[in-house]
């Protein structure tokens, strides 16, 4: 998110989660003062998640210092021993990203089982993208099916209004974390097209029968 305009039409849909991108080359990247200013509309309303990609420590210690985030999202290769520093450092709830492409791909997440409080698969980054999210791509969500139940995830990558649908009926997941999907232009949220996806998921989550993500 890059405007309260945007942040309040999200929290007014629902969204229990609002998240701001630390990421130069990203057409979302935010200043962290700006951030911490926008986040205001969705304080103890939703969830605020700072998106960092291996971010260095200075500019850390302003995101937490500036933004004040409930989550800290980890869009990088931040390591195991990272986390534990990070946790140490900020006592802050840790969601990892995953890129999945292949069944093998999930296998990454086991030494971080017990250090995340929460997963987030995306898909691989198309060749020639500078960003590790945000791509609007999706992966064979279908590879979720065998994850462990006890896996607590958002599913990312590509989500939109015509195939969330799909998404949940295939992996029943219990976050979803949506981006260009509800833009116009990169880096440009839709309120329209926020509505439509709302109205898209909670139609899907009326038709589907009780999965895991339900009960
Ligand atoms: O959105 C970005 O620009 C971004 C940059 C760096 C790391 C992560 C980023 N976005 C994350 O990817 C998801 C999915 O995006 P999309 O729906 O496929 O466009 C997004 O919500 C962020 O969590």
């Amino acid at each position: 998110m890059k405007t309260e305009e945007a942040v309040e039409k999200a929290v007014s849909l629902g969204a229990t989660h609002i998240g701001f991108i630390f990421f130069e080359k990203s057409p979302r990247n935010i200043e962290p003062d700006l951030a911490g200013r926008i986040a205001e509309k969705a304080r103890g309303k939703a969830k605020i998640v700072a998106v960092t990609v291996d971010a260095d420590p200075d500019d850390m210690d302003d995101i937490v210092y500036l933004l004040k985030p409930d989550i800290l999202q980890l869009h990088g290769h931040e390591s195991p021993e990272q986390m534990l520093t990070l946790k140490a450092l900020y006592g802050l709830p840790l969601m990892k990203a995953f890129s999945i492409r292949d069944p093998d791909d999930l296998k990454r997440i086991d030494p971080y089982i017990g250090l995340a409080d929460r997963f987030l698969f995306d898909a691989k980054p198309p060749a020639g993208s500078d960003l590790p999210g945000g791509n609007g791509v999706s992966f064979d969500w279908r590879l979720l099916q065998n994850l462990d139940a006890s896996v607590d995830y958002m599913l990312s990558g590509g989500l939109n209004k015509a195939n969330v649908a799909q998404a949940l009926a295939e992996t029943g997941a219990r976050g979803l974390d949506v981006s260009s999907g509800v833009e116009s232009a990169p880096g440009v949220k839709d309120l329209r097209l926020m509505e439509e996806f709302f109205a898209a998921v909670r139609q899907a989550n009326g038709a589907r029968p009780l999965s895991r993500s339900a009960q």
